[in-house]
């Protein structure tokens, strides 16, 4: 019954995703025109990026801002590549590649798609880094302009942020470096993600500095737990980045500093300002 089970569920899963593909291609096909665009999302509004240059401008028009994002942002980035280090899941031309690639899993999708070199990311695809972490930075924004706007003005804001989110996902639909349930759940997780943080808020920025660096030190092991458990399960942690070796075109067109590992240690730093700058409500 259980083994049943598991083969239903991936079957389905299985289905849904090799449905996916075919909306990956049609973006690339019907949305090409809009070529620059995409990139420009992809490489301009992606989270080192905003953490490097747009974060702090955003800072030249307010402090307070600037904090909020920063926390918000940071936290959704962690969490993150928390999930993709913990369970990553499939790209889409990894999968593509190795369908073709492969005599067992038939029939074939009968599926094209283009790589460029911005395709070759090397952490798993589960949940959309760049929708959820672009989420949190839009409503963050959103959230702290509409506070003295009209509701006419909020609304148009609010449209104006959704329509920048959704622009996000078809940047990576095109890129096809994300399915379409791995942009739609990034995109959730990050709206889940910032009502936790308002709820919390209180609690969160009076915690004193002791208790913030001793949570993120925790968090530093867990990843590490996380590496040991799966040697030992015999699992290996880097599947992603052998996958990205396995499938990507042209081995130069990826990036040392795209690793799980490294990201991992790029948000748990970022963490660590925030939490040797705590209590958050001071600053
Ligand atoms: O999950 P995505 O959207 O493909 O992004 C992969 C990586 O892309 C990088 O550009 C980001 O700095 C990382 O934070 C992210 O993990």
């Amino acid at each position: 019954m259980d083994g049943n089970l598991k083969d239903l569920a991936l079957e389905t899963y299985s289905r849904v995703v090799t449905a996916e593909l075919r909306i990956n291609e049609l973006v690339q096909e019907r949305l090409s025109f809009g070529d620059p665009l995409w990139r420009f999302f992809t490489v301009y509004l992606e989270p080192r990026f905003l953490f490097n240059l747009v974060i702090p401008m955003c800072g030249i028009y307010s402090q307070a801002l600037l904090t909020r994002l920063v926390f918000a942002v940071g936290l959704a980035s962690t969490l993150n590549s928390f999930a993709k280090w913990i369970l990553p899941e499939q790209r889409p031309l990894w999968l593509l590649r190795e369908m073709y690639a492969s005599s067992v899993r038939s029939p074939s999708p009968g599926v094209a798609l283009e790589s460029h070199p911005l395709s070759c990311e090397t952490t798993a695809g589960m949940p959309c880094a760049h929708s959820m972490c672009f989420t949190v930075f839009t409503l963050t924004i959103w959230m702290f302009l509409s506070a003295h706007a009209h509701s006419g003005q909020r609304w148009l804001a609010g449209t104006v942020a959704y329509g920048l989110i959704f622009c996000m996902w078809l940047s990576r639909l095109y890129l096809a470096t994300e399915f379409l349930h791995q942009c739609v759940l990034g995109t959730f997780i990050g709206i889940q993600a910032i009502g936790a943080l308002q709820q919390n808020a209180d609690y969160l920025w009076s915690r004193r500095r002791r208790w913030a660096v001793t949570g993120v030190l925790l968090l530093g092991g867990l990843a590490a737990a996380v590496y040991f458990a799966k040697l030992n399960l015999d699992v290996d942690p880097h599947w992603s980045v052998r996958e990205a070796f396995k499938w990507c075109p042209d081995p130069s067109y990826m990036r040392h500093e795209a690793s799980p590992i490294f990201y991992l240690v790029r948000d748990l730093g970022i963490l660590m300002g925030i939490a040797l700058a705590s209590p958050l409500s001071n600053l």
